[in-house]
C-alpha cells in the first residue's frame, strides 16, 4: 500500500496565533481519509498546506510522493482540489470556467463534463455572479472532480449542498474510491464523514487526537443496552459490574451504557430468564464528542520559530 500523503509534524503559526501544531498523518492510496474537526481546529490550514497554498512554520509534508513545494505544476496537475470557499474564476459564466480548467488541465472529455453537471442538476451555461452558493459548490465539486485526478483534497465539499445532493456526492466518492483514487475530505459532521470514510482523523485546537479505521471507532464506541427479564430484577444485582455504567433498573427492564466488553452484564443476566437483549448502534457521536472536548481549552502554544 503506497502513502498519498504524509505529514509530519506539520506545524503552522500565523505569527502568534496557532493554526496546526505538530500533524503527523499519512493517507493510503486509494482509500476515503475523513478529516474531522470543529470549527477552526486546522483543518484548512493543513489542506492548504498540502496544496502549498501556504508554507509550514515547520515540519515535513510529501504529496504523491514528492515535496509539494518543489514539485510544483507537477503535484497541482494530479491532484482535484476544492477549496472551503469556492470562488469560481473572472469567466462570465460556468460552461467557460469548465471549458477553460478543461484545456489547461488537459485528459477532461466533454463527456466527463457532462456527466458530472447532469449529476449534480447544475446549468453551467448559468451566469457565475448570478449563480447560488449551492451551485457555486457544485461547479467547485465538477471542476476537482473532472480530471479524474489520482488525489482529491476536497475542504467540507458538502457546504451548501441539500441533502439529495449530499448523497449525490457520497455516492461520485464512492465510484472514484472504486477506480482506485485517493480522496482526502474535512469535515466537521461525523454522520458524513461516517457514511464514506475508511479512516477517520480528528483533529482538535491544531493537534491530530486520533486517526483510526472508522470500524476499529465504532468498536471503541460505547453502546446502549436494554435487557428485558421475564420478572422483576433486584437493582444491587447489576450495580458496579465492569464495564458497565448509567445502569437504571425498572422492574423487569434494565437498562445500561455498556463502555467495554458485555461479559459482566451478560453474566449477571443469566441469573435471571432472559426475554429480550436489545444492543443499539454505537454512540460514535459520543466518542468523538469526547475527543473533542477532551483536552478543555488548551492555551495558545507559542511559536517556535
Ligand atoms: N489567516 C489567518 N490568520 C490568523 N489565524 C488564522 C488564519 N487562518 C486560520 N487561522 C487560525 O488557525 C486556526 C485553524 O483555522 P482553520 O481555518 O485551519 O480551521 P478549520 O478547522 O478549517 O475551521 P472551519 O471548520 O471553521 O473552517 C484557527 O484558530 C484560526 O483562527
Amino acid at each position: 500500500m503506497s502513502t498519498v500523503i504524509e505529514t509530519e509534524h506539520l506545524t503552522k503559526h500565523y505569527g502568534a496565533r496557532r493554526g496546526i501544531s505538530q500533524i503527523s498523518l499519512s493517507v493510503h492510496s486509494g482509500e476515503v481519509f475523513g478529516f474531522l474537526g470543529p470549527n477552526g481546529a486546522g483543518k484548512t490550514t493543513t489542506i492548504r498546506l498540502l496544496l502549498d497554498l501556504l508554507r509550514p512554520s515547520s515540519g515535513h509534508l510529501r504529496v504523491l510522493g514528492r515535496d509539494p513545494r518543489s514539485a510544483g505544476a507537477a503535484v497541482r496537475q494530479r491532484v482535484g482540489y476544492l477549496p472551503g470557499d469556492y470562488q469560481p474564476g473572472r469567466q462570465e459564466r460556468g460552461s467557460e470556467l469548465l471549458r477553460y480548467l478543461a484545456e489547461a488541465r488537459g485528459g477532461v472529455t466533454r463527456r466527463r463534463i457532462e456527466e458530472l453537471t447532469e449529476r449534480f442538476e447544475l446549468d453551467p451555461s448559468q451566469r457565475l455572479g448570478a449563480m447560488s452558493r449551492g451551485n457555486r459548490q457544485k461547479l467547485g465539486i465538477v471542476q476537482a472532480f473532472m480530471h479524474d485526478p489520482e488525489l482529491l483534497i476536497l475542504d467540507e465539499p458538502t457546504t451548501g449542498l441539500d441533502p439529495l445532493m449530499q448523497q449525490n456526492f457520497l455516492s461520485l466518492v464512492r465510484e472514484v474510491r472504486a477506480c482506485g483514487q485517493t480522496v482526502f475530505l474535512s469535515s466537521h459532521l461525523l454522520a458524513e464523514v461516517r457514511q464514506i470514510a475508511d479512516r477517520i482523523g480528528i483533529v482538535r485546537a491544531g493537534h491530530v487526537v486520533a486517526v483510526d479505521e472508522v470500524a476499529a471507532l465504532r468498536e471503541r464506541a460505547v453502546r446502549r443496552v436494554e435487557v428485558h427479564f421475564d420478572a422483576p430484577v433486584p437493582p444491587e444485582h447489576f450495580a458496579n459490574l465492569d464495564g458497565v455504567r448509567d445502569v437504571r433498573v425498572e422492574g423487569t427492564l434494565v437498562r445500561c451504557v455498556l463502555d467495554g466488553r458485555p461479559d459482566a452484564l451478560i453474566k449477571a443476566a443469566a441469573e435471571f430468564t432472559v426475554v429480550e437483549f436489545v444492543s443499539f448502534e454505537p454512540d460514535l457521536e459520543e466518542i468523538f464528542l469526547a475527543y473533542y472536548t477532551d483536552e478543555g481549552n488548551d492555551p495558545v502554544p507559542e511559536p517556535t520559530d
